[in-house]
């Protein structure tokens, strides 16, 4: 064994470990494309496409400062960074659901969904939201992030 094998540290994120039925050699499965490979992967597998849901809190600066919930919206910026700081501290103490709070208080018609975007891959969202999201793992709350649409904050579901 000429290189260092770290065998029993966990898998990076999306990475299966598989024996091959033939040889009893392990092989490596990245469980988003199905494809597999030999060497122990070092780096999460690409997911291509993830899933998120978000509560958009938009304020008067936001490109559409209008929304389902409210037909003009008035708020600073500072205003919604606060209120939805307030949000994620509930959430976080699980005093409040995530999908509670999407749905009643969102100024994203996704409101309507609990907050679910659905999947999307690289190049759909505004790339602020995009960068984040993707540095999401599954189930993981992201920080309040800035788009031209307002603050958000971003749960990844899968
Ligand atoms: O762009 C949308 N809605 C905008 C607000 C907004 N701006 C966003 C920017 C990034 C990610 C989600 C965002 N939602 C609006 O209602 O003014 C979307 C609504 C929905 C609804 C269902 C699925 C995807 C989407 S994307």
């Amino acid at each position: 064994e000429t290189t260092m094998s770290n065998d029993d540290a966990p898998l990076p994120e999306g990475w299966e470990m598989r024996t091959s039925r033939s040889t009893g050699m392990t092989y490596y499965l990245n469980m988003y494309n199905k494809k597999s490979q030999w060497e122990r992967p070092e780096a999460p597998a690409d997911p291509g496409e993830i899933r998120c849901s978000h509560i958009l809190v938009k304020h008067a600066e936001s490109r559409r400062p209008s929304s389902w919930r409210e037909e003009n919206i008035t708020r600073t910026k500072e205003e919604a960074m606060e209120i939805l700081k307030g949000y994620r501290k509930k959430i976080v103490a699980n005093d409040a659901a995530f999908v509670d709070l999407a749905t009643k208080y969102s100024d994203c018609s996704s409101a309507k969904r609990g907050g679910d975007l659905g999947m999307f891959g690289k190049g759909q969202m505004q790339a602020p939201f995009e960068e984040e999201a993707f540095k999401l793992k599954v189930g993981q709350l992201s920080k309040p992030v800035e788009t031209d649409s307002g603050v958000h904050i971003i749960l990844r579901t899968a």
